[in-house]
């Protein structure tokens, strides 16, 4: 059921516009002034404001700013006694839905609310199918969740800070929500904070003027002035100075800085998103990061759990990867050998998605123009690991390519049925015939003694090649 926030000093319109509502069955909440009304917004989700220009306390289009960077901000109507065409001007600018005259009939003001809330609901439903996840992937429910708040990120134009080990894809998923925004076709600048020594790090972020320092042979335009119009990716923001997360922080608030050497103040719209690796709340409890910062910054959160956490997106990153790769050096896409994936699935992957693509990309280089991809093409390291951690968790499994593909194999919790074990075998046993031979379907019809149909019908069934 929508919720309307009824914003006017004006007790009689107020009561106007309540059993108007009333009479349409749509749940509503009153305030009389600017504070009243940021309280409401902050305990409260509406979906749309009734906003009136002249509040004791200030004029209500002053809130325009700070609803645009709510993760999920109310469509607006404004209801003003004066007509004012610079405050109309300036409402429409700042995004409202409406902007009506009082005295406004009553057959217009519910015409504009129900068309404000049949379009906020539209784009509420329209959040998660409008998405353009071309460059990320992932089918886990942890991933679809993630999609979800890169969704609400993306209609959205409020700081988000997004968590996760290194290589889950923090960047990624920042550039997802950058493309997916309003903003998509300005600048993305990506500041890495781990890298800029204290020293470097105002002009890096706020420029210079030739002269200000030694060293400074020229004007430097800062990389906040460089994301004008587009959004700051601050990475490992962790890292950041105190000094400079007070300055952050007063850019944040006032959208100005005043650059090395430079007298006066510039601007610069951007947007902030951030990322790191660190426990920010505990970073603050250790008084190393500003809570007042941090609780700016994470308006929309987005933790992207750890690869281990989410094993069913292994296979679907790790084919596309290989199959991007074989596009990219102009080779036949491989077929996988069972083991290869099974090998993929068992590691814990400490470096994420990151490690998954280099270890694919290694595997591949070790295959050469084999058509095959077995877990014998991975690194060492990684299949002594996966040997040795199955042993520990007693499957017994040798990741022994070379053994028979008939091993009876403790499954743990997840025993097959009979039918899946045999199809699982019955693919291995191809794999290894097809091995054996080469690929000589004459001298595999001759070992298996399956009819040449038959052992098509079975390739084509598993996606192999011989
Ligand atoms: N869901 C995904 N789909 C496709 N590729 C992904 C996905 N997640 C991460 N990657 C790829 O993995 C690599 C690492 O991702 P990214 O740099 O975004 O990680 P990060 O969390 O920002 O790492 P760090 O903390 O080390 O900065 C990149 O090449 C990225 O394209």
């Amino acid at each position: 059921m929508p919720r309307i926030l009824i914003v006017d000093d004006d007790l009689e319109i107020r009561g106007t516009m309540a059993s108007l509502l009333r009479r349409q069955q749509i749940d509503f909440d009153q305030a009389e002034n600017l504070r009243a009304t940021r309280s409401a917004l902050e305990t409260d989700n509406y979906d749309l404001l009734l906003l009136d220009v002249n509040l004791p306390d200030g004029s209500g289009l002053s809130l325009l700013p700070e609803l645009r960077s709510m993760a999920n901000p109310p469509e607006v109507i404004i209801l003003t006694g004066k007509g004012d065409p610079e405050g109309a001007e300036l409402a429409i600018e700042g995004g409202v839905w409406d902007y009506l005259v009082k005295p406004a009939s009553i057959k217009d003001i519910s015409l504009s609310i129900n068309r404000a809330l049949k379009y906020k609901d539209q784009r509420d439903r329209s959040i998660p199918r409008a998405l353009d996840l071309s460059r990320m992937i992932g089918t886990s429910r942890a991933m679809r969740e993630c999609f979800e708040v890169i969704a609400q990120a993306a209609v959205s134009d409020a700081n988000v800070l997004i968590t996760g080990e290194t290589g889950v894809g923090k960047e990624l998923a920042a550039r997802t929500i950058h493309v997916n925004s309003r903003r998509a076709k300005c600048p993305f600048v990506v500041v890495d904070c781990a890298s800029l020594t204290d020293s470097l790090m105002e002009s890096t972020l706020f420029g210079h003027r030739k002269g200000a320092f030694t060293g400074a042979f020229a004007d430097r335009e800062g990389l906040v002035r460089q994301a004008h119009t587009g959004v700051l990716f601050l990475d490992e923001l962790g890292e950041l100075p105190l000094a400079m997360q007070k300055s952050l922080l007063r850019v944040l608030q006032e959208r100005k800085f005043r650059p090395i050497g430079e007298n006066r103040e510039q601007e610069s719209d951007f947007r902030l998103i951030a990322a790191t690796n660190q426990d920010l709340e505990e970073l603050v409890d250790y008084g190393t990061f500003r809570r007042d910062l941090y609780f700016r910054i994470k308006t929309i959160r987005l933790r992207i759990p750890p690869l281990r956490d989410r094993r069913e997106d292994i296979k679907p990153l790790a084919t596309s990867f290989i199959e991007q790769l074989c596009r990219e050096s102009g080779i036949k896409t491989k077929v996988f050998g069972s083991d290869f994936f099974s090998s993929l699935q068992d590691y814990d992957w400490p470096g994420n998605v990151r490690e998954l693509g280099n270890v694919v990309e290694r595997a591949l280089v070790a295959a050469g123009e084999e058509k095959f991809l077995y877990a014998m093409h991975l690194p060492k390291d990684l299949r002594i690991k996966v040997a040795r951690s199955r042993i520990e968790q007693g499957a017994a499994m040798a990741d022994d390519t070379s053994s028979s593909c008939l091993d009876i194999v403790d499954f743990g919790a997840d025993f097959p049925s009979l039918k899946s074990f045999k199809r699982m075998n019955e693919r291995r046993y191809l794999e290894a015939l097809i091995r054996k031979t080469g690929g000589d379907v004459p001298q595999i019809l001759t070992i298996s003694g399956l009819s040449r149909s038959h052992f098509y019908a079975l390739l084509k069934k598993y996606e192999l090649e011989a």
